[in-house]
């Protein structure tokens, strides 16, 4: 078993890079499909397990693709592309379903296993169904698949989203930009990843316009082929370090850190008194001696990401005074709680807010996570516990962050991953370490 050792005290300096977006190569990766011709070169590709579980899911779909070094190459000329998206990789990763809409474009069927739930949430995929049937496809449910099919071409539709959904903004997007005819969506989601998906549907030859906007329009055309393009920074790893650098009193250079990607974070650090200087290639941030409260509220972009949620509350058991943190976008995010209260945090749950009361004296504790954020914010609670923060089930934080224990160590702190070779043999001291590389 593997485990982060984390050991408070330190305060970060120095200098950090943020890698490609996890949540815009997804769906580009996805994307990538439904080029009919030639080898796209996708760049900044992170090293993360959602990563290799696209590459995965890819090469189940019979398409060729190599991933190295951060490019990832992916040929889908292949005539005769297999359908099915099977569970085994979407019980892994949601985000498995956005071969969806390209699939049902490429080849007129998609097979796709059902997501469910998960621990921040039911996470329906009602829209993105609704998308795909007004476009024409009929959709059946059984035994945990989805099956849509269309006879012929997808056609343009008039698709107004009852929710500013990012994946099914994604998936219709995808799925339209190779139906006949224009696609008017409306309510999209305006993320920035979003931008990025667009940006390389029209390298592919795609007309979308509008991507960022509430409203997009896309024009179908007969074929796509293969192109090159750079995946954007990772907003929320870069926030992780925004929020990891405030909480130490740290003075760090979080390179990658766009303004235009970060203002709401930005927004909320300065009023807590975090000095923030934004450059042209990423922001320094230094932690000031004595955090304000604030309030913070989810909401779909350009409000306060979900995605930073938990590790900005962690930044708000350190501020003096109450704060409160109200979580809209998912009905279920607040499991990390009671962790954070294992760990001597004073935060009261009433109905989707969260009271928290600072500064709470943090203490080291064996902690794991249910998500990948919440991991991101129990690491991060480490840096200022007293004595010792073990984290466990690092499947969650492989899944969006690139080696943190390295980069974090890089500032300053004193983190480590660990293998054990099993509980019976953990020692009197802790943990018996067998081996300290990193998985990746
Ligand atoms: C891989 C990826 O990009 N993941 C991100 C994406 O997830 P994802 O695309 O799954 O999130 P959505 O934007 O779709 O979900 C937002 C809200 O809409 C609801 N909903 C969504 C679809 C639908 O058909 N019906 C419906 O009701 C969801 O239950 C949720 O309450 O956006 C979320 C919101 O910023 C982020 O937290 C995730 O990190
Ligand atoms: C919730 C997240 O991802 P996913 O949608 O892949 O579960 C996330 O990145 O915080």
């Amino acid at each position: 078993m593997e485990k982060i050792i984390v050991r408070g005290g330190k305060r970060l300096t120095g200098s950090v890079r943020t890698e490609g977006a996890k949540n815009a190569v997804l769906p580009v990766l996805a994307a990538s499909l439904l080029a009919e011709k030639g080898t796209s070169t996708i760049y900044d590709v992170p090293p993360l397990a959602d990563v290799y579980t696209m590459q995965s899911v890819l090469n189940h779909l019979q398409m060729d693709v190599s991933y190295e070094n951060g490019v990832f190459t992916a040929n889908a000329e292949k005539r005769s592309l297999r359908p099915t998206a099977p569970f085994e990789y979407v019980r892994k990763m949601r985000a498995s379903f956005l071969v969806m809409g390209p699939l049902l474009a490429r080849t007129g069927r998609a097979h796709v296993a059902l997501p469910g739930g998960c621990a921040i949430g039911s996470r329906p995929i009602d829209q993105h169904l609704k998308g795909f049937e007004a476009m024409g496809a009929s959709v059946e449910i059984g035994q945990g698949y989805i099956e849509a099919r269309v006879n012929g071409r997808l056609q343009g539709a008039k698709i107004y989203l009852d929710v500013p959904s990012v994946g099914a903004t994604e998936n219709i997007m995808m799925a339209a930009a190779m139906a006949e005819g224009t696609t008017i969506i409306e309510n999209v989601a305006e993320e920035p990843e979003i931008v990025c998906l667009a940006n390389y549907l029209n390298a592919m030859g795609g007309v979308v316009r509008g991507a960022g906007t509430d409203t997009i329009r896309i024009e179908g055309v007969d074929r796509l082929e293969a192109a090159d393009h750079t995946i954007i920074p990772d907003r929320i790893e870069a926030g992780t370090f925004m929020v990891a650098a405030a909480i130490t009193g740290g003075d760090v250079f979080v390179e990658g850190a766009l303004t235009e990607h970060l203002r709401p974070l930005v927004a909320k650090m300065r009023e807590m008194g975090v000095v923030i200087e934004e450059k042209d290639n990423g922001m320094r941030v230094i932690g000031p001696d004595i955090l304000r409260p604030v309030d913070i509220k989810t909401m779909p972009h350009p409000g306060f990401p979900t995605d930073m949620q938990a590790q900005f509350m962690i930044l708000l058991t350190q501020a003096k005074g109450t704060s409160v943190a109200t979580e809209t976008v998912f009905e279920n995010r607040f499991m990390h709680v009671e962790e954070f209260r294992r760990m001597n945090a004073a935060i009261k749950i009433e109905d989707r807010s969260a009271i928290i009361t600072g500064p709470a004296r943090l203490q080291g504790a064996e902690v794991s996570a249910t998500d990948l954020r919440a991991a991101a914010a129990l690491v991060i609670a480490g840096l200022v516990s007293e004595g010792e923060t073990v984290l466990t089930e690092l499947r969650h934080i492989d899944r969006g962050y690139v080696d943190i224990h390295k980069k974090l160590q890089n500032l300053g702190a004193r983190v480590e991953r660990v293998t054990v070779e099993d509980e019976k043999d953990v020692s009197d001291a802790g943990i018996h370490i067998v081996n300290n590389e990193a998985i990746h």
